[in-house]
């Protein structure tokens, strides 16, 4: 069997990973709060686990695996967003929830097995934060109720920070109510304006941590312990799960606080065996975000002709434990690369994944050294069936090239779309026209129809060539089929 290796936040070191059950492999990972369309930053967790969630199911089965990865649909941005636009909760809630998951296939990521909504699991949430009350690392004050932050000696243990430097260097706020400024909130009551569930704390909401703790012990330790699914081995580590992974901005405060939640409620002293954090996409050496306004959508991309495939190749060429940026030059190489696979593997029929790339990916998900390796895979094919004599036989077939690239979430029919479209436009017409109008032009001496028509082809993203031996075009990289449709 593979053995995979993964870096873990909690120890800092890059460690063997070995599940808990191998029958039943269990992975959480903090989705989105939904209220806005999907910025590019948050398609990095999505496309990095889910390379691992394939990396998984490659070894241990896909029945094996489960992974789970919320959406948060109350939250106090979204309150905000309803009240200025003057439409529902609901009605932004479902529809951002919509755009994530078709965005979020755009770039060719699986959806997990379960993507629970956070107000489907209230009573969950009340029940957690009774018991966390009952022993002690609650207090209930005015309509909230707070966890007690120095109840828990390992509060900070994720970071490896003291509880002290934490606070210096965060923003906490403080209020009459807190016992202690680093308290954090459990719950919160609610006025008429402001979603609420009743409680025995008065009508309310969740703050947005306990939600996580909540919903990955209903689905990740009750569920599959009330399916008899769960091996008695895992039976001895009650309510613990193997993965929990998010974005490096999630450290702190966020898991630290799942943490604590979930291990003060149930008793345990630990919630996941491994947790692995993506760097960030940054812009100009900051964060992308939507607090800072610096970013752009997916779907803004893709709106601009750039294939939700490039977006993938793009992401897996940074290593997910590296800060990266989107550059233009980025996406233009990976769709020159992507170009060429594609129109290589045309009518092949995948078989099976080469090891090497495998063994990358088990590598603390090396995909920037998996991409590398189908790069020379392919040139190696490429240049054993060169017909100019200089033939040296490859180690490697195209068939196994595709499905390690398939592995990887890429050349998927799914992601194929783009290309299709580029292949079903006949180039030939336009050449065949060019050329009549360059005929034409030797003889009249005027060379602006033959101009125009170049300068349309260009701007749809064709290149063209033209020589005495006559009119070559070819898609390069930008081509825009719907252009040209313009240009008829
Ligand atoms: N620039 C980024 N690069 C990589 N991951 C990111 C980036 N920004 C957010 N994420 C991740 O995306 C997921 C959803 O984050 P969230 O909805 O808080 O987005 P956000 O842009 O950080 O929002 P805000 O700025 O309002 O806090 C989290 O897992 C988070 O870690
Ligand atoms: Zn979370």
């Amino acid at each position: 069997m593979t053995t995979i290796k993964l870096h873990n936040t909690k120890t800092r070191k890059r460690e063997e990973f070995v599940p808990i059950d191998p029958e039943n492999v269990r992975m959480y990972v903090c989705g989105p709060t939904v209220y806005d369309r999907a910025h590019l930053g948050n398609a990095r967790p999505v496309i990095v686990f889910d390379v691992l969630f394939r990396l998984l199911r490659h070894v241990y089965g896909p029945d094996h695996v489960t992974y789970v990865r919320n959406f948060t649909d109350v939250d106090d941005k979204i309150n905000k967003r309803a009240a200025e636009s003057g439409r529902s909760i609901g009605e932004i809630t479902a529809e951002t929830t919509q755009w994530f998951l078709d965005d979020m296939a755009a770039v060719g990521a699986l959806e997990p097995n379960e993507m629970p909504r956070a107000t489907a699991y209230i009573p969950q949430m009340v029940a957690m934060i009774e018991d966390l009350i009952a022993n002690g690392h609650a207090y209930a004050a005015e309509g909230h109720v707070l966890f007690r932050v120095r109840s828990y000696e390992k509060y900070g243990a994720l970071s490896g920070r003291s509880v002290d430097d934490m606070i210096a260097g965060a923003r906490v706020e403080v209020a009459p109510y807190k016992e202690d400024p680093m308290d954090f909130v459990l719950w919160k009551p609610s006025d008429d304006t402001t979603p609420g569930w009743d409680s025995p704390w008065g009508r309310g909401r969740p703050g947005w941590h306990i939600e996580c703790s909540a919903m990955a012990d209903e689905l990740l330790w009750k569920k599959p312990l009330g399916e008899g699914r769960l091996s008695d081995e895992a039976k001895k580590h009650p309510h613990v799960f193997d993965i929990h992974g998010g974005g490096l901005d999630l450290q702190f405060p966020h898991h630290e606080d799942e943490i604590a939640q979930s291990c003060c409620a149930n008793g345990t002293d630990e919630m996941a065996r491994y947790w692995l954090h993506n760097e960030m996409l940054q812009v100009e050496g900051k964060k992308m975000s939507k607090s800072l306004g610096n970013f752009f959508t997916v779907r803004d991309l893709l709106d601009q002709g750039v294939p939700g495939e490039v977006i993938r190749f793009v992401m897996l060429s940074t290593h997910y434990r590296k800060p990266m940026d989107w550059t233009v030059g980025k996406a233009e190489y990976g769709e020159k690369v992507l170009r060429g696979w594609r129109k290589a593997v045309k009518g092949v029929k995948a078989s099976k994944p080469n090891q090497e790339i495998i063994a990358a990916i088990a590598d603390d998900l090396n995909s920037t050294l998996a991409i590398s390796i189908l790069i020379s895979m392919f040139h190696d094919i490429w240049e054993a069936s060169r017909e100019d004599g200089v033939k040296k036989p490859s180690e490697y077939t195209i068939e196994e090239f595709l499905a390690s690239a398939q592995f990887l979430g890429l050349l998927t029919d799914e992601l194929g779309d783009w290309f299709a479209a580029d292949e079903s436009v006949n180039l030939v017409n336009f050449a065949n026209l060019l050329q009549k109008l360059r005929e034409e032009a030797l003889q009249t001496k005027d060379f602006a129809p033959v101009d125009s028509l170049k300068k349309a082809l260009v701007e749809a993203g064709v290149e063209v060539r033209m020589s005495k031996a006559g009119v070559d075009l070819a898609p390069a990289v930008g081509f825009d089929p719907a252009k040209l449709e313009a240009i008829k």
